[in-house]
């Protein structure tokens, strides 16, 4: 499918802007693989599956350790050195900024899902590629057989900042919605020790997948954003175990899943004006603690202090774009 000195990095990379020509083929072992787009490869085995598992990356082109990850995966399952034994979907999501190095081009794409392209420029290849990735992942699951029961999504990330827990999970908010056992012992194989719940709907890639195809979905957040070739891959021996032990359908192992921290979003830091002040140190660190009381922003008379217990805050980047997230300050559940 790639030609043998290629990888599906240096495929994407090379052919951002080509026409993207549909191939089709077979695994030995019966495997059936289909690149459906650039950056967009399906695998399905000949035996009985009950999962359809959405593995992607490259929604923001810079952050390369998971790309590096799941091109790896990829690869081992076209050579059949690793088991194939569950329905799976791979998508490098921006292959312009995966050249450009750079987060996004024009928009950040991981805030035009759930529909939120159709009210953008529909000329620009970031919002075209999200309509696209969007009807990529409801045909991958309307097509699944009845075998399937699960539907899993895990969209990969690193983080701009550094952080004072390296690696972490965000549900999506979905309402009623409660995360089963197994997707706890999925971040424990993970070495995903916290866990932020979202408290309302939003537009980013694991939302899509979660609200409107009734997938468990999370957004990963796996270590730190690095060029190709600069990520320390024994660092993301977790997530790199814990989905090759799901793609090959073998059951996790059944230890009991360590228990998770977790964080509730009590408040979403929105840049609101150009006089809009941000009050946190630029070099603040994920999951920083904020005292209550403590001032984290002001917008003439409108402002936003911490409450009446510790908050603690991610995401922090008072450069955005206004009308866009600024962080999110959160509360440790008990
Ligand atoms: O480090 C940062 O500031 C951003 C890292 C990142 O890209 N995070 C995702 C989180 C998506 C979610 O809320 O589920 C994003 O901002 O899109
Ligand atoms: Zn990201």
């Amino acid at each position: 499918m790639f030609d043998t000195h290629s990888s599906i990095i240096s495929h994407t990379l090379a052919n951002a802007d080509a026409p993207h020509v549909r191939q089709h083929d077979f695994l030995t072992a019966g495997t059936e693989v289909t690149f459906l787009d650039t950056g967009v490869i399906k695998f399905e085995p000949n035996t009985a599956c009950d999962t359809s598992l959405v593995i992607s990356c490259a929604v923001h082109g810079n952050e390369t350790a998971p790309i590096e990850i799941i091109s790896r995966i990829i690869d081992d399952l076209l050579a059949e050195e690793q088991k194939c034994g569950q329905r799976i979907l791979f998508i490098l999501a921006n292959p312009w900024s995966m050249v450009a190095a750079e987060r996004f081009v024009d928009l950040n794409m991981n805030r035009l899902f759930c529909g939120q392209w159709q009210h953008q420029d529909l000329t620009l290849k970031e919002v075209k590629r999200a309509a696209k990735l969007e009807a990529y992942v409801a045909n991958f699951y309307a097509e699944e057989p009845v075998t399937v029961t699960q539907r899993f999504h895990y969209d990969c990330h690193t983080a701009i900042k550094d952080s004072a827990r390296a690696r972490f999970a965000l549900y999506p908010f979905v309402a009623d919605r409660k995360i089963p056992d197994s997707q706890k012992a999925f971040l424990d194989q993970a070495d995903i020790q916290t866990l932020l719940l979202q408290q309302r709907a939003g537009n980013t890639f694991s939302s899509f997948s979660a609200s409107t195809q009734q997938a468990q979905s999370f957004t990963l957040e796996l270590g730190k954003v690095k060029p190709f070739g600069e990520n320390d891959l024994s660092q993301f021996s977790g997530i790199d175990g814990a989905l090759r032990k799901l793609i090959s359908g073998d059951a996790l192992p059944n230890r009991s899943a360590r228990p998770v921290d977790c964080f509730s979003v009590c408040h979403e830091i929105e840049r609101t004006s150009e006089q809009w002040q941000f009050l946190v140190a630029d070099e603040s660190a994920n999951f920083a603690e904020f005292l209550p009381g403590q001032l984290i922003w002001q917008d003439g008379e409108h402002e936003y202090r911490v409450g009446d217990e510790p908050e603690y805050l991610v995401f922090p980047n008072g450069q955005v774009p206004i009308g866009q997230r600024a962080g999110l300050m959160l509360r440790k559940l008990s």
